[in-house]
């Protein structure tokens, strides 16, 4: 039907658009096409905050949480999820046993959520079983990293977050007073949740007022404390040209930065694990370029971001998390709206959009759009090309035109990081073909700490184990052990089937990912120790 689709009904007009230069133009037009707030009504749950505002309001909020994001504290995020990386193999090699583990999804939300609360708020959460780091804060890791619920709460703090994200829809479409009184299992767990969640963000607010009273400072970005200073400063120097957040908007800004950079992350990381199960020519690739550029036998403790983040982003471990982005955006569109009559130029004609016209910016359209991406035909389906395929070797081919690729995001005047999403040496996509980010003034503030935690917790992974499918559905360990190479390429092209439908079930509820309880088993192996991935191939 075209790269742009426009949907007219008796009460309202929809512009989908998977066209890059379409994409581009809307995206860099921030006062024209504004965010459509009542959209995201669900994210201003439990405060006004930086992704749900427009107009001044926001670039208050911007201006406030962006200095935090810079290049100091990716390094910081790099130490972080390396940290938390091993504490989650360890975790899974202590937990499967002989076995394999189920829980791919549920551990990298955990790992995603770990970091970013270390790295953006300073709390220190551990793997069960994982010994707390010298100098940790220990009334802090006791009511934040407990596995406990402390004093005043029914459910631990990884507890509450997970609950509203679980419960997101339930928390939005119904009600508050229907909510907290129907005795529904499901409205009583959104409820015991959100509970929880706005206790502790109280009890941390009103922590962070007194440490800035003291002039206390936390590790790293410290948002909590940035929001807190810059408001009660500012409130208690009487200062009226200065930036005032109320206490509702510092708890909405620290639940937005909780929650967009943890589930995004964490989805990006689990289905680049399944992917690399079911390709192991891909993740094979991988182990070699991490043993290059990190070594196979270092300590990742000593891993040096500054040395190191250029090369791993360049290698296979960019060329992965690229395309997990590309085909498994966690964003799948991203939506704005006409405040006013605008025009936009679709293939050199010039069309008018009424006011309030709805546009869908098509992530997952436009980054499978055959005319801008360079394709070859399926090796999976009897599709002419494989763009619907999770092909990271795509990122090694020749861009399609110099002039047209992508530049660095315009984000300068908005704060954050300035820098392009991907490799200067790989593959560059057209500008507006690759958005998982979105793109223009409005575009993700943490895009660079996702990509340094993906790109240090793979290596980490990869640089000792692969990780395979779990067959044990069809064959015991005994079996598979007196099976012949084509029985076993037999056996794991079916767990690679298995897997590539449960992907295909993925569903966008607020973010893409898997629902229903389906999961794929995986089994995490010493590299040397493989039992198909080190020789089974497509
Ligand atoms: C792979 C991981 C991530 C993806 C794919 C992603 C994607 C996005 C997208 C598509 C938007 C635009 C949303 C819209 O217009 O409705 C966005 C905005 C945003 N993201 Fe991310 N994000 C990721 C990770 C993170 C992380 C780690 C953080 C922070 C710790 C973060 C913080 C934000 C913020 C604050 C905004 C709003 C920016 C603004 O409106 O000024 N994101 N992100």
């Amino acid at each position: 039907m075209g790269d742009n689709i426009l949907i007219a009904t008796p009460t309202n007009i929809t512009l989908h658009t998977a066209d890059p230069a379409v994409i581009h133009d809307i995206a860099s037009r921030r006062e024209d096409f504004p965010k459509p707030l009542e959209y995201y009504s669900i994210l201003s749950m439990f405060g006004r905050n930086i992704v749900t505002t427009e107009g001044a309001v926001w670039r208050m909020h911007r201006k406030v949480t962006s200095p935090s994001f810079n290049e100091k504290n990716s390094a910081l995020v790099f130490r972080a999820a390396i940290d938390q990386a091993q504490g989650m193999t360890d975790y899974w090699l202590r937990t499967q046993g002989d076995g394999s583990f189920k829980t791919v999804e549920h551990d990298t939300m955990s790992l995603a959520l770990n970091i970013i609360s270390y790295a953006g708020f300073g709390l220190r959460l551990v793997w069960p079983g994982q010994p707390l780091p010298a100098g940790s804060d220990s009334s802090k890791i006791a009511r934040y990293a407990s596995f406990d619920p402390p004093e005043g709460h029914t459910l631990t703090f990884s507890e509450s977050i997970g609950g509203i994200l679980h419960h997101l829809l339930p928390l939005l479409l119904t009600p508050k007073f229907v909510l907290d009184n129907l005795p529904y299992q499901v409205f009583k767990e959104a409820k015991e949740a959100r509970e929880n969640y706005n206790l502790y963000m109280q009890e941390f607010l009103q922590q962070k007022i007194q440490d800035v009273r003291r002039g206390d400072r936390d590790i790293g970005m410290d948002l909590m404390g940035s929001l807190v200073a810059t408001s009660y400063q500012d409130k208690e120097a009487g200062s009226k040209a200065g930036i005032q957040l109320d206490d509702s908007e510092i708890i909405g800004n620290a639940f937005i930065m909780f929650l967009a950079g943890h589930e995004t992350t964490a989805n990006v990381m689990h289905f680049t694990m399944l992917e690399l199960a079911n390709n192991p020519a891909a993740q094979r690739h991988l182990q070699q370029d991490v043993d290059t550029i990190l070594g196979r036998d270092t300590d990742p403790a000593t891993w040096n971001y500054e040395e190191k983040v250029g090369a791993m982003q360049a290698s296979m471990l960019g060329a992965v998390m690229n395309e997990t982005l590309r085909v498994m955006p966690p964003v799948v569109e991203v939506p704005k709206k006409t405040a006013k009559e605008q025009t936009i130029t679709i293939d050199g004609v010039r069309h008018t959009l009424p006011a309030n016209t709805y546009l869908g910016l098509c992530v997952t359209g436009c980054q499978r759009n055959p005319r801008y991406w360079p394709a070859r035909p399926s090796k999976i389906t009897s599709a002419p090309h494989d763009l619907d395929d999770w092909v990271p070797e795509r990122w090694f081919r020749a861009s399609i035109s110099e002039d047209e690729k992508s530049d660095v995001p315009e984000t300068e005047e908005f704060g954050g990081y300035a820098g392009p999403d991907t490799s200067a040496s790989m593959f560059r996509p057209v500008r507006g073909s690759y958005i998982p980010f979105s793109d223009g003034p409005r575009s993700c503030l943490g895009r660079r700490l996702a990509i340094v935690e993906v790109l240090a917790a793979l290596a980490v992974i990869f640089q000792k184990y692969s990780i395979e499918n779990a067959v044990d559905d069809w064959a015991s360990d005994e079996e598979v052990a007196r099976m012949d190479q084509g029985q076993k390429d037999t056996l794991y092209k079916k767990a690679v089937q298995r897997s590539r439908d449960v992907i295909d079930s993925c569903e966008a509820r607020v973010t893409l990912k898997l629902h229903n309880g389906q999961r794929v088993p995986l089994r995490l192996v010493r590299r040397g120790e493989e039992r198909f991935v080190d020789k089974y191939d497509l």
